[in-house]
């Protein structure tokens, strides 16, 4: 069985594999077709498709048999999908085994009602995350979750991951977390910020994958990753170059289970605090004749954050000075400070994107927006001239944690099949908040940090008009203090109705996704956005600004559909005050008025999709892609 690998300069894919005699093509998927095998194998093969006609059927599927034909038609009228051709090479193209009836059930079955097993790739690689965070070890945020959660799915697809974070203690009961990691004594040297650095290598294996723990004095103090009540540490520059230059030894020097990782490995740096690890393959490792099989991906959870240092800083990075143009950044007039200000800085998510063999994004509508200048925070030039290697893929979630059926931290469980424990979450969580106890009282719920992004200052002009109706609003947060302020005494004012946990605290997460009736999300840009993902699979409706991954993954409720109702929250637009109220309002009556229809939105949000299985998938397609092509920067 030979694997077809799909290539086209338009689309992003999966994998085609060919089973005869069909393949299935998902013209529905946000990836723009998926096409599902375990029979993947590597080859230099391309097929090129044409789509063409219009014979596309209902259900968003077309399927076309070739076996013998090289030129193969098959249509949908679609503008962003004619003149391709799906065209194997001659000798390239091999039928396995006779699977034909199995394929032609799946022509019936939806993607996502394939097995797992059925997706398994034989394609395996060796993956390094590099991240600040991973759960359950550290998490300020959402990149903790998925640096905790997709390196496990991708292990359990038979690939050897290696998550590389720093062992923060911070000399309180979150250091045991670390318990189980040992020390490798296998610390290594690394040169950067005028000297010899010595960093020391812990490690945990824990659910198939290879937990790396970078150990410095830099990273044992109070406070969280990147600061403490006095703000961000003035050092995150040095703690984050110590990870980045500690993880490019870790897959040469670390013998896991007896082996490296070696040469040959995938690097998924996650964010600007990893960003120097595309910069070190290209500008020290590969001129070495290190590395030269390796790939890097910088993934972008939030392109806000991009490690801006004074310019003088670069000759701390260890980096040959020749690389300076990769890091090089110029604020533009009005941001500088003073007159004498040239504005000259390094920018190490800059140094990434330009480097990296590949960039990805946590879902679709973001690797748009981070190409447009509103979304792209000065880099969306850059970005755009790099599109052809741009994809969004949907975060997934870890749905073992966010199980309501075996939640340890909820007071009752419940699931798709038997609603009943639902309320009695809201009830415990009111009994818990002292808050009057009225389980038909629609409760409002919001979790996240305090700042610009998610919205806060909307949301805080929109709580008076909000406590006129007949709600309950919780906010769990931590953030900029003026806000924390805020919580605390609207919660004076309205005591009956309003509850503000300032804090960071996942138990709590937990109970307010069960008991809400409705999580509010006025984000003002969203990557991804994991929170409205949690609150579908407890049953709990997403009210959502329409940006980023929250317009990407909340379909907003319509009851006239041809279908029938359809749709799983609301994704509000423009982000105002009165549009936030008003899709609010709507929600709270169907909530009161319209029983049979709350129940469908929740039903339709719990059935949703969203492990990491399916994006799984498509990562494994970028790698396949990443490989496809010669390093970036050689
Ligand atoms: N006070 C608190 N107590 C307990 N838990 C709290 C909390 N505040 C936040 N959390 C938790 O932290 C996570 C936040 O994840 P998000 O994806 O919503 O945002 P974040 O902006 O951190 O992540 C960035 O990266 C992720 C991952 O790619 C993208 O989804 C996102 O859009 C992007 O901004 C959730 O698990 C949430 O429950």
């Amino acid at each position: 069985m030979k694997t077809l690998l799909f290539s086209c300069p338009i689309f992003t894919t999966h994998n085609i594999t060919h089973k005869a005699p069909a393949v299935k093509l998902d013209f529905s998927s946000q990836l723009g077709f998926s096409c599902f095998s375990k029979n993947i194998k590597t080859s230099s093969n391309y097929f090129k498709l044409r789509v063409l006609g219009n014979n596309f059927e209902e259900d968003g599927y077309s399927t076309f048999e070739d076996e013998e034909k090289d030129d193969c038609l098959f249509g949908a009228e679609k503008d962003t999908v004619a003149e391709l051709q799906l065209i194997p090479q001659s000798g390239d193209f091999e039928v396995g085994n006779s699977h034909g009836d199995i394929l032609a059930d799946k022509l019936e079955a939806s993607v996502n009602d394939e097995s797992i097993e059925e997706r398994l790739t034989e394609l395996t690689y060796n993956i390094v995350f590099v991240t600040s965070e991973a759960s359950p070890y550290s998490k300020t945020g959402g990149l903790g979750d998925v640096c905790g959660s997709l390196p496990i799915a991708l292990a359990a697809r038979g690939h050897r991951v290696m998550v590389v974070s720093p062992r923060y203690l911070h000399g309180d009961p979150s250091d045991k977390k670390f318990a189980g990691a040992i020390n490798l004594d296998c610390g290594t040297k690394v040169h950067c910020f005028g000297g010899i650095q010595e960093v020391d290598f812990f490690h945990e294996y824990r659910a198939g994958v290879d937990w790396v723990f970078v150990d410095h004095p830099s990273y044992h103090r109070p406070g969280n990753p990147y600061g403490d009540m006095y703000g961000a540490f003035g050092d995150n520059q040095f703690r984050f170059t110590l990870l980045c230059q500690a993880a490019c030894e870790a897959p040469l020097v670390l013998p896991l289970g007896g082996f490296t990782y070696g040469e040959k490995c995938l690097f998924l740096a996650n964010d600007w605090h990893a960003g120097l690890v595309p910069v070190l393959l290209a500008a020290k490792y590969r001129p070495n004749g290190v590395y030269k099989d390796a790939r890097s991906i910088i993934v972008i959870h939030n392109l806000a954050h991009q490690g801006v240092e004074p310019a003088a800083t670069y000759r701390n990075l260890g980096l040959p000075l020749e690389w300076y143009g990769a890091l090089e950044w110029v604020f533009p007039t009005w941001a500088r400070t003073h007159a004498l200000d040239t504005g000259q800085a390094v920018n190490i998510l800059k140094g990434a994107i330009v480097t990296a063999d590949r960039i990805l994004t946590v879902s679709q509508g973001y690797s748009w927006e981070i190409t447009t200048p509103e979304g792209g925070y000065g880099l969306n030039e850059l970005l755009s001239s790099r599109k052809f290697v741009v994809n969004g893929i949907t975060n997934g979630i870890d749905v073992t944690e966010w199980d309501s059926s075996s939640d340890e931290h909820i007071a009752s469980h419940y699931s798709i099949n038997d609603l009943s424990g639902k309320i009695e979450c809201k009830i415990a969580l009111q009994k818990e908040l002292g808050l009057p106890v009225l389980p038909d009282c629609p409760m409002v719920g919001f979790i996240g940090r305090l700042d610009y992004q998610k919205g806060i200052d909307i949301l805080l002009s929109a709580t008076p008009d909000l406590l006129q109706e007949d709600v309950q609003f919780i906010m769990l947060g931590s953030g900029e203090k003026q806000y924390e302020e805020w919580m605390r005494a609207t919660e004076a004012s309205f005591s009956d109705q309003f509850r503000g946990w300032v804090g960071f605290n996942v138990p709590i997460s937990h109970r307010i996704t069960a008991g809400c009736d409705i999580l509010l999300m006025p984000s003002r840009f969203e990557p991804c956005g994991l929170n409205q993902l949690y609150a579908m699979r407890y049953g709990t409706i997403p009210v959502v600004h329409g940006t980023g991954g929250l317009r990407d993954t909340v379909k907003t409720f319509n009851p006239f559909s041809e279908e029938g109702n359809e749709g799983t929250g609301w994704a509000f637009s423009p982000l105002t005050k009165e549009s936030m109220l008003d899709a609010l309002r709507v929600a709270i009556r169907i909530y009161k008025e319209h029983k049979t229809s709350w129940e469908g939105l929740m039903r339709r949000g719990m059935e949703r999709d969203c492990s990491w299985d399916n994006a799984a998938v498509q990562y494994e397609q970028v790698f396949e892609w990443a490989f496809m092509d010669p390093p970036y920067v050689t």
